[in-house]
């Protein structure tokens, strides 16, 4: 009896015992189930971060590219002025795609004015002035100045007009043309002449057949420099960004005479080819050809009025110049024999009766 009560007792200690154990067990379990499970979560959650930091390091350098080209897309132009609207001008620029003309648009654009270039191409070129192609301020017109054009603009930069010999040699009447009906077809405005003097700089046409670019060219390619006559007859070159700045300043001035811009200082043909050759350091000879038909023996313009009146004068050293068109047909070269296409300076001028004038 004592035994089976004892028993009893026993068993409803144990029985107590165990529910304890038991409860405490499944505690435990569910402890540790809890525990895993939120281990488990813990772990995939780093996976996730680190997945994600592994995908952000990644990422970062396309998204540091696409924040270079959007820049590239929006600086894609030479950097330009802000002007209000009372300063801002409607400028029109014929032959603004030709050397001087292209010089001209640069720096009107970077003024900040707006600027329409009329060009048709015949000695122009559209990589000129490529640069400006879709800026608000700029507008491209393939036109021919011969045939009217109705736009309203506050001043027209007339320069419309080919320059080179060869060129206006091989067509006189449709050079005659351009300089007498496409210069009618452009008045209406207030008027300013400009008598510009011989001229260089980058984006000279390679072959229109002038010294500076003959004689680039042939330093650059090894072959004879080509001297017409002696040597002796003198010349006197203005860099392209002086004359830019001239015509913008007598543009401004209210100087309705014809004003010579040009740069004074003088050298004989023969003095420009050894420059050359040692600017470019080329090995070339220097060849003496057949004198030039009517060609003027001294050219060197009087720029006092231009000094006097709108206190101008050339600014560029000629060195310095002539470096900078050394690198540009350097350049120029390079990019036509990608092209398959080798310039040949024009050879010596042998057509007759040939009036010169600057
Ligand atoms: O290869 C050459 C080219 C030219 N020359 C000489 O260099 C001098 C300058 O010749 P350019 O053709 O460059 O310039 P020019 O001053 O003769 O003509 C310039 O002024 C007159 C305008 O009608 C022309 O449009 C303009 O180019 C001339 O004495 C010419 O005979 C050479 O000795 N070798």
């Amino acid at each position: 009896m004592v035994s089976k009560a004892l028993l009893r007792l026993v068993s409803a200690v144990n029985r107590r015992r165990m529910k304890l154990l038991l409860g405490i067990a499944l505690l435990a379990y569910v402890a540790s189930v809890w525990g895993n499970f939120v281990n488990m979560r813990s772990i995939q959650e780093n996976g996730e971060l680190k997945i994600e930091s592994k995908i952000e390091e990644m990422v970062e350098p396309l998204r540091e590219k696409i924040r270079d080209l959007e820049k590239s897309f929006t600086q894609k132009y030479p950097p330009v002025k802000f002007l209000s609207e009372k300063d801002r001008k409607r400028i029109l620029i014929t032959g603004g795609a030709g050397f001087v003309g292209s010089h001209l648009t640069d720096k009107l654009m970077m003024d900040g004015h707006e600027v329409t270039v009329v060009d048709n191409f015949f000695t122009g070129r559209k990589r000129n002035v490529e640069h400006w192609i879709g800026h608000e301020n700029f507008e491209l017109i393939n036109h021919d100045v011969v045939e009217p054009l109705y736009i309203e603009v506050d001043q027209i930069y007339h320069l419309a007009s080919p320059a080179s010999p060869p060129n206006y040699m091989y067509n006189p009447i449709k050079t005659l043309k351009t300089n007498t009906i496409g210069t009618l077809n452009m008045l209406g405005v207030e008027v300013r002449v400009a008598r510009i003097f011989n001229t260089f700089g980058p984006r000279m046409h390679m072959n229109d057949g002038r010294v500076v670019s003959n004689f680039i060219l042939q330093a650059l390619q090894g072959e004879p420099l080509t001297v017409y006559g002696s040597g002796s007859q003198t010349r006197a070159f203005q860099y392209v960004s002086d004359l830019v700045n001239g015509l913008v300043a007598l543009m401004n001035s209210n100087v309705s005479s014809p004003v010579n811009l040009g740069n004074p200082e003088e050298h004989t043909i023969l003095e420009f080819a050894q420059l050359i050759k040692n600017l470019v350091g080329s090995g070339s000879e220097i060849q003496f050809l057949s004198e030039a038909q009517d060609d003027p023996q001294k050219r060197k313009p009087d720029i006092k009025k231009a000094k006097l009146m709108l206190g101008w004068e050339p600014v560029v050293p000629l060195e310095e110049g002539l470096n900078k068109a050394i690198h540009y047909f350097r350049k120029e070269l390079e990019y036509q024999a990608n092209n398959q296409y080798i310039p040949k300076p024009k050879p010596a001028r042998i057509k007759k009766g040939r009036t010169r004038h600057s």
